[in-house]
């Protein structure tokens, strides 16, 4: 039966090198396909779901891993403190540390990699994912969800981060849009 991330070790946080990145984070097991060839791998960062509903479909029809990108410390509840803490972490190039790493990453070929859109760019947890798993040779087929003002410099910086990887063409799509649903309904609220 399928199984949520089983976590294998405890690690003390290290600081923020790149080993650090990698050390400070617990190895995480991928959820297995029971049937899959296991050479493909669905990791995946998500917020509100939008990525995680694609993330799912491929691992579907693919066959199979799936992976979830979680910083060790999440992201606050409140939507305009993450947009702010996001907005600062990428401004100072802050890489914040995992709250897993794929343990065995090398019996993958493929790795299919999902993300929503923050800030016009690739979310700093993803940036840490990347520098964290030794890519190279494999091919990256990035999913990308955004709220409709587009990926931004992504592609650039995927090709930046994704040392040695074969990047292919992201696909992309608009989804809900936090900011616009907490818009709505507040106007809804303060209408009663
Ligand atoms: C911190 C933050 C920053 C965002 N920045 C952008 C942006 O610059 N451009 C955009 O089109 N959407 C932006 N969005 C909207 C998300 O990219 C979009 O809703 C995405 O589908 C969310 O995916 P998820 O549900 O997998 O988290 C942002 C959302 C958050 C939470």
């Amino acid at each position: 039966m399928p199984h949520d991330l089983q976590r294998r070790h405890l690690l003390r946080a290290l600081p923020l090198t790149a080993a650090g990145l990698l050390l400070a984070a617990k190895e995480g097991v991928a959820q297995q396909r029971p049937n899959g060839s296991q050479r493909v791998l669905v990791a995946y960062f998500t917020r509100t779901g939008n990525t995680e509903v694609i993330a799912r479909q491929i691992r579907r029809a693919q066959e199979a891993s799936l992976f979830r990108i979680e910083p060790a410390t999440p992201y606050p509840e409140d939507y305009a403190l993450t947009v702010a803490q996001a907005r600062s972490e990428t401004q100072s190039g802050y890489l914040p540390p995992l709250a897993q790493v794929v343990a065995d990453i090398g019996r993958y070929r493929t790795i299919y990699l999902g993300f929503p859109i923050w800030g016009m760019t690739v979310p700093p947890v993803v940036r840490s994912f990347l520098r964290a798993h030794d890519l190279s040779g494999k091919t990256v087929v990035p999913f990308i969800t955004h709220g409709g003002y587009g990926i931004g410099n992504s592609t650039e910086i995927l090709q930046s981060f994704a040392t040695g990887a074969e990047l292919a063409p992201a696909f992309t799509m608009e989804a809900d849009q936090e900011r616009r649903t907490l818009e709505q309904v507040t106007g809804w609220l303060s209408r009663k």
